[in-house]
């Protein structure tokens, strides 16, 4: 780093007592122009230095951001789909989504489509993932921190508690629910229809207890791993041990843990034996420190109920569409970054949209959004909302799934 100039030394003024008044005048013009001189050449200097400063603060928020990425280690499986002159076309685990992303020139060497990739938040390519890791990876979502609170959900207070209850306080308090000698709830079920919250519940739990939140779906393990459900059981609770904290969520437990049918086609032996590895599991978890495990089903009636009994999942949380208050939350929630029309009336929207789950209320919000940049405003008003409503109606009625918005 460069060294600061040093500053001009102060002017002296120095006054003969011999001098004539003419003399003395002009000495003083003289040292009234030197200081004006000196300031000058200060303001300069000031000015410099305020422009380093501007530039160092740059860099020291530059170096924080870097850092904060840093520390965020959670990464994203994507498929590379195509090479392409523009970059690279990776679709992302999930949610499918495609982008075009840039990668660096050695990294694009060792890229093929179809290779399975690590991203992070922007996209980049960070690593091309070994076929280990990969099915590891393609049926675990793992997040060190995911960034929903219990603020972000809408409506379900009870349920809130009742998670904090059987899934915090444990991780929080484990030393007192070993004084007072109960074990706390194994395992937590979160049951009810589709987009009602139940992954929310998990992922602001594991946020708020600092839990690595590691996410497996039911469906993805048998559909995708035949013959691997079981090694992947076992690795999902290896991993949420390696990094306890944990959190384990396992979406659609339905798909392996459905009643047992009469038919013995392979396909079903193998997620029989997956739900018997899950069970195991389950069974050894006392000394496996803290980890609590979540799982969440759209289809209570088709569980097997040998994954009911104590020291299973013991604890059944239903998780329904919300009522009348619970749609007006979600819809404040999800139109608060939202430039609202001083006229938008939620609350009757909210008695307008019975039987709407939060995540079709999430989409109203995004939808009638839409509508009102469709129509160059930037205020959304009442109508759309209305509009909104009656396209998403129409895609119900059509079969077609709404566009999901997170
Ligand atoms: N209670 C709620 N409060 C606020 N937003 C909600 C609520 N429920 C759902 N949403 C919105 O819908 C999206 C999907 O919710 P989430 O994934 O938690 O539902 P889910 O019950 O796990 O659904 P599924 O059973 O289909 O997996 C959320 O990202 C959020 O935008």
């Amino acid at each position: 780093m460069s060294r600061s100039p040093s500053l001009p030394d102060r002017p002296r003024l120095d006054l003969d007592p011999d001098m004539t008044p003419e003399e003395r005048l002009e000495a003083l013009r003289d040292h009234f122009e030197e200081i004006v001189r000196i300031n000058e050449q200060l303001t300069d200097q000031l000015d410099d230095a305020r422009g380093r400063q501007t530039s160092l603060t740059d860099e020291v928020d530059q170096l924080e951001r870097e850092n904060e990425m840093l520390k965020t280690s959670s990464l994203y499986i994507a498929t590379v789909e195509e090479l392409t002159d523009d970059g690279v076309v990776v679709k992302q685990h999930g949610n499918n989504q495609e982008v075009l992303t840039e990668v660096s020139p050695s990294m694009r060497e060792s890229l093929e489509a179809g290779d399975r990739v690590a991203i992070n938040d922007s996209f980049g390519v960070k690593e091309i993932l070994d076929p280990e890791t990969d099915a590891r990876a393609q049926a675990m979502q793992v997040e060190a921190s995911p960034d929903v609170s219990y603020e972000d959900i809408g409506g379900l207070e009870e349920q809130i508690r009742e998670v904090r209850e059987a899934v915090e306080e444990p991780l929080i308090n484990a030393e007192q629910f070993h004084e007072v000698g109960i074990d706390p709830p194994s395992g937590v079920l979160l049951h009810g229809p589709p987009g009602t919250g139940k992954t929310m519940l998990a992922k602001a739990v594991a946020n708020e207890t600092d839990a690595t939140f590691i996410k497996m779906a039911g469906s993805e393990l048998v559909r995708k791993f035949i013959g691997e459900g079981a090694r992947l059981v076992r690795d999902l609770f290896e991993l949420a041990s390696e990094r306890q904290p944990a959190i384990i969520f396992i979406d659609e437990i339905d798909a392996i843990a459905a009643k047992r049918t009469e038919s013995k086609t392979s396909g079903d032996a193998e997620v029989q034996r997956t739900m018997m590895q899950l069970l195991s599991e389950m069974d050894g978890f006392d000394d496996r420190g803290e980890i609590r495990i979540i799982a969440a089903t759209n289809r209570f009636d088709m569980l097997d109920r040998a994954i009911l009994r104590p020291g299973r999942f013991d604890r059944l949380i239903e998780v329904p569409n919300p009522d009348v208050e619970g749609r007006e939350r979600i819809l404040e929630i999800h139109t608060e970054r939202m430039n609202l029309d001083s006229e938008v009336d939620l609350r009757a929207l909210a008695r307008e949209a019975d039987g709407l789950s939060g995540a079709e209320l999430a989409s109203l919000a995004t939808e009638a959004g839409m509508f009102a940049i469709r129509d160059d405003r930037t205020t959304v008003e009442q109508a759309d909302f209305r509009a909104a409503r009656e396209k998403l109606d129409q895609e119900e009625e059509s079969g077609s799934q709404p566009v999901a918005f997170a």
